[in-house]
């Protein structure tokens, strides 16, 4: 895959809190691990408040995340695994579902993804219906069939205000055959299904090219940068 420079440079100069390989005791460490892992740009896609945030920080951070705001433009979120004996990175970029926080940001989430995660809240009958939407966007982007994704139903801990039932996803996964997850942020007893989800898609990129990769070189943070992209495209929201 091609790689040009933002926003994957922007991304690797922000400093992930989440990456415990990150402590400044480990840098020797660090940058021997860094140079050698071959990174990848996964892309969290839904509705506002299906649980996108709480997702990537349950996988990222193991625990899950009280009282989360609003993503404006986008949280990036980091993990390191070895699979196989290979050392990976998956940079995982928690996306706003919010238009007036997402508009000028979309062509940067889409720009170089090597997998895309699509979101839903089973609790939520509208944010089901409308992964078509988040579907269509995601291929009028060429992303291309040949990059993995997968819908996850989130917030399976609320069982009695379920409204998508399993049977309806299973059918709209299989349509665009995509796999299925159903799983809760929030249940504890559920972190190696969220696991799973991020699992699933490192062993299928595995066999994928790896990213350029440089040293992250400063601390930075995601409103930041999209403060910065507004101020260059000259949005007013
Ligand atoms: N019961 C339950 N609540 C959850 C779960 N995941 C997230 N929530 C709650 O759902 C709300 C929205 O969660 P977020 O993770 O911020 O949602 P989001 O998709 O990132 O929303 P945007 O950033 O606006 O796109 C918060 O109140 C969370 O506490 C879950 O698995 N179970
Ligand atoms: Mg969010």
């Amino acid at each position: 895959m091609a790689i040009e420079n933002s926003p994957v440079e922007v991304f690797d100069t922000v400093f992930n809190r989440n990456d415990t390989r990150l402590s400044p005791s480990s840098s020797s460490q660090l940058d021997h691990e860094t140079l050698e892992a071959r990174i990848f740009k996964i892309i969290v896609i839904g509705d506002s408040n299906v649980g996108k945030t709480c997702l990537t920080y349950r996988f990222c951070g193991g625990i899950f995340l009280q009282n989360p705001e609003a993503t404006i433009g986008v949280d990036f979120r980091e993990k390191s695994l070895e699979l196989d004996g290979e050392r990976i990175k998956l940079q995982i970029w928690d996306t706003a579902g919010q238009e007036r926080f997402r508009k000028s940001m979309v062509e940067h989430y889409y720009r170089n993804v090597h997998a895309v995660v699509f979101v839903y809240d089973v609790t939520s009958l509208a944010s089901f219906e409308n992964l078509p939407e988040w579907i269509g966007e995601c291929s009028r982007h060429s992303v291309g069939p040949m990059v993995p994704r997968i819908l996850v139903g989130n917030k399976c801990d609320l069982g009695g205000h379920r409204e998508v039932p399993t049977s309806h996803a299973q059918r709209l996964a299989d349509g665009y055959n995509f796999p299925l997850f159903e799983t809760s942020a929030k249940d504890p007893a559920e972190k190696e299904h969220v696991d799973a989800i991020f699992l699933t898609l490192a062993y299928r990129l595995k066999s994928h090219k790896p990213l350029r990769l440089k040293q992250p070189s400063e601390s930075s943070s995601s409103l930041l940068w999209y403060q910065r992209e507004h101020e260059t495209t000259g949005c007013q929201c």
